[in-house]
């Protein structure tokens, strides 16, 4: 099933999508364990999964593709795909594409990709929206975009992050999966801007559930997320005691989702990091809101 017609049901039920992120481990000790991962990360039932590509600026050997397979034909979910392009040419893209044709997987999420300064860029692609136009000719794909609520970390400034995102959807992007935040009026607002701009199509909120103190600073560093001083003083009384910082985090994370669905969003997306124990915790936090 394509994206949009997930948000058409779901709005039907006066229910928002849920949906998970997850990422092909780089260890392959890891790799090993990615089927029990997938089996108690679909138990809970998200709507579908983004399997990540090149998450980071990594190229490490990618697993996206047989992830993403084995998501729709073992576990019955709908799956979406990450391109990044920035490290690739068009030979390269089409054939993932034609791989994922073959496995009838019918969404992608078209991305830029991270910089990554040991990795050299190819030219074919320089913006996500060059990405999406190409993959519109390729095949019969239901595209998603990313978006920004705090704006790009490279963009100048909100309003040319805003009339990019509006050139990329107008290239034929049908969904859009945000950057992931802290502070839900940040993305309110940046909402309100969207369809004032004439973005008209659905917007998945990102949370991510923090739940380590590295982790927190990678996020901040690499999305530009800001903490703010509510969730600051958590982290600062919490940042030596594991178990306690996990409590906290999750806490925060739910109450963040219950307003979002709260204020009607299209949908939730959670970047699960790979671990099922704290999607549960979520799931079960908001088990009769969706
Ligand atoms: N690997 C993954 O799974 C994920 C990666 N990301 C990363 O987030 C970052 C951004 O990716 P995208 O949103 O796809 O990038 P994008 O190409 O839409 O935007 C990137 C930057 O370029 C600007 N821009 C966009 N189009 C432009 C144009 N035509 N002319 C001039 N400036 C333009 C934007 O304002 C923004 O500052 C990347 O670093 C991406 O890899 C985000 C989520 C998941
Ligand atoms: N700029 C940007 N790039 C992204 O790749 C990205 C975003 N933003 N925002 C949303 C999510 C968050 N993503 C992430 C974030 C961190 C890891 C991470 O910690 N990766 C570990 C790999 C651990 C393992 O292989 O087991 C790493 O060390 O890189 C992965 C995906 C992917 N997405």
């Amino acid at each position: 099933m394509k994206i949009p017609q997930i948000f058409e049901a779901k709005k039907k039920e006066g229910k928002p999508v849920l949906s998970f992120e997850i990422f092909p481990p780089k260890k392959e000790a890891a790799l090993q364990n990615i089927d029990e991962t997938l089996s108690l990360l679909c138990d809970l039932h998200p709507d579908f999964i983004s399997v990540t590509f090149g998450a980071g600026g990594s190229t490490a050997n990618n697993k996206t593709v047989e992830i993403a397979r084995k998501i729709k034909n073992e576990y019955g979910i709908e799956p979406i795909v990450h391109l990044t392009c920035l490290h690739y040419n068009k030979d390269e893209i089409r054939s993932i594409l034609d791989q994922l044709k073959e496995a009838g997987i019918e969404n992608v999420l078209a991305l830029r990709g991270d910089m990554n300064p040991n990795i050299p860029v190819k030219h074919d692609f320089h913006y996500a929206n060059e990405l999406v136009e190409y993959i519109k000719t390729q095949g019969d794909f239901s595209i998603s975009g990313g978006c920004y609520p705090e704006k790009h970390l490279e963009a100048p400034d909100a309003i040319t992050d805003i009339r990019n995102l509006k050139r990329k959807v107008d290239a034929g992007v049908d969904h859009l999966v945000s950057q992931l935040f802290f502070d839900n009026e940040v993305f309110y607002d940046f909402y309100e801007k969207t369809r004032i701009a004439g973005i008209d199509v659905p917007i998945d909120a990102g949370v991510m559930p923090v739940t380590n103190r590295a982790q927190i600073e990678r996020m901040v560093t690499m999305c530009g997320a800001t903490l703010p001083v509510k969730f600051q003083k958590v982290l600062h009384k919490y940042e030596n005691n594991k178990e306690a910082l996990l409590d906290a985090g999750l806490a925060y994370t739910i109450n963040q989702i219950v307003d979002l669905i709260a204020s009607d969003v299209d949908g939730v997306h959670i970047y699960t990091m790979n671990n099922p124990a704290v999607a549960k915790r979520i799931c079960d936090g908001i088990r009769n809101l969706v």
